[in-house]
């Protein structure tokens, strides 16, 4: 359903994307893991066109969309939720999980609200908290809700794990997976190999903003070069 065409992104005159691509399809769960600096959140970036890659293209259910407005993106179905909670923290929780609304007509809006809470319940105790006062695991919760808002069919997740706790990590694990149950496709980005290729259908491996190596996420886990850079298992010695 959403296919990166071969793109390329400069941030002025330094290039960090060479030649990606990368597809998700229709409700699936796809990772793009790579060591720090290797351009992952550039790619969301890209896909969401919250930056404009160079060359190449951004194509949604056959739809270029390239050039297109920034509202076009969740009136399509694409939604994102962006790396460290980038929240409001003075304003509420119920105010910040509005404003994933902002794309659809009010009453849609109050449907979707009621609708993620649903999927979400742990949130409702704290509607009327201040988002700036949540620990970091419920302030993710929030920016899940924030994205869902727009109720997407494909929702990009930049470092979703980033800063939790082991507990709360599994925890966002769960709700990924439930939201993706639901048919809502996932584009995710996490250092962690073995996070990233064990919770995902396929995934891809960036290298220095480079996509070097893809396949379904039991191949990922499997592949020599992953074990070995990535999973710190040694071959024996024979
Ligand atoms: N706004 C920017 N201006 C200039 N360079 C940038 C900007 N954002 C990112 N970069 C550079 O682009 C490269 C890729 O960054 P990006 O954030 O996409 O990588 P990443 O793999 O997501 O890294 P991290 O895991 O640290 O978030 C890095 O070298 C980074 O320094």
């Amino acid at each position: 359903m959403l296919r990166l065409e071969n793109i390329d992104v400069h941030y002025g005159a330094t290039q960090v994307l060479w030649d990606v691509s990368i597809e998700v399809g229709e409700g699936e769960m796809v990772a793009v893991m790579g060591p720090n600096g290797s351009g992952k959140s550039t790619v969301l970036k890209a896909a969401m066109g919250l930056k404009k890659p160079s060359s190449g293209r951004v194509v949604l259910d056959g739809e270029e969309l390239q050039g297109r407005s920034a509202t076009v993106r969740p009136r399509r179905g694409m939604s994102i939720v962006l790396e460290r909670r980038r929240l409001f923290p003075r304003m509420s929780v119920r105010e910040n999980i509005m404003l994933g609304g902002y794309a659809r007509p009010s009453a849609e809006a109050h449907r979707s609200f009621d609708w993620v809470l649903d999927l979400l319940p742990e949130i409702r105790p704290h509607l009327d908290a201040t988002a700036g006062k949540l620990s970091g695991g419920q302030q993710q919760m929030v920016a899940i809700a924030r994205g869902l808002m727009a109720r997407p069919r494909v929702l990009l997740m930049d470092e979703p794990f980033l800063g939790l706790s082991p507990a709360m990590v599994k925890n966002v694990f769960a709700i990924m997976k439930m939201i993706n149950g639901e048919g809502v496709a996932i584009l995710f980005n996490e250092q962690n190999a073995k996070l990233s290729f064990a919770m995902s259908h396929r995934g891809y491996l960036l290298e220095s903003g480079r996509v070097v190596l893809s396949g379904s996420g039991e191949e990922m886990l499997e592949h020599p070069e992953v074990k070995r850079v990535y999973l710190g298992v040694r071959e024996a010695v024979s």
